[in-house]
């Protein structure tokens, strides 16, 4: 069965990402539900997943996710493989950063996903963050409001680590 993302974005960033990282995984179904919630219905459909939110408010899911949430929570994940990515801003919300990563995260496995693609934290500077399993990000975490210098190389490295298994 094909792999899917689901992602929605603010102001374009995580929508710039997923662009990205569908072109390296050869991706072609991507859902914005910035554009549609109803699409999080397909979301079942697909038994690997990759899930995109920014992080918004104080340590928020981005908007759209946060409205289609209660329906998001009576997902069945198990016997999907999910993989998460995050953006957020370490400099401007280091005490928050990329909480809706976290949020993603306990929700999924809650509802009985395997989630891959865990990444380290080197090279990012913050204080705090929910986002984080034995000290690695349980995603990839993004940052283009400091470092989209860095972006491209993180993205290389995620997809590659994850192909074998989400594709
Ligand atoms: C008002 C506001 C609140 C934000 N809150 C957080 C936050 O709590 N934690 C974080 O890591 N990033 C936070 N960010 C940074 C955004 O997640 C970041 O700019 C992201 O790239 C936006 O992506 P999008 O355009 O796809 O929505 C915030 C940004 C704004 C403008």
């Amino acid at each position: 069965m094909a792999t899917a993302i689901f992602y929605a974005s603010s102001t374009g960033n995580t929508e710039e990402v997923v662009d990205k990282i569908a072109q390296k995984l050869e991706i072609s179904e991507l859902f914005n539900i910035s554009n549609n919630q109803e699409d999080i219905n397909k979301i079942s459909e697909y038994d690997k997943l990759i899930l995109a939110t920014s992080t918004w408010g104080d340590g928020d899911l981005q908007d759209d996710w946060d409205e289609i949430w209660d329906e998001f929570k009576q997902i069945d994940f198990s016997n999907k493989t999910v993989a998460l990515v995050a953006l957020g801003d370490q400099d401007g919300y280091d005490d928050t950063f990329v909480n809706s990563l976290g949020t993603m995260y306990e929700q999924v496995i809650k509802q009985g996903a395997n989630v891959i693609g865990f990444t380290s934290t080197d090279g990012y500077d913050f204080e705090e963050s929910t986002a984080l399993k034995n000290d690695q990000f349980v995603g990839l975490v993004i940052d283009e409001d400091n470092q989209d210098d860095l972006t491209d190389e993180r993205i290389e490295n995620w997809t590659n680590q994850i192909k074998n298994q989400i594709i």
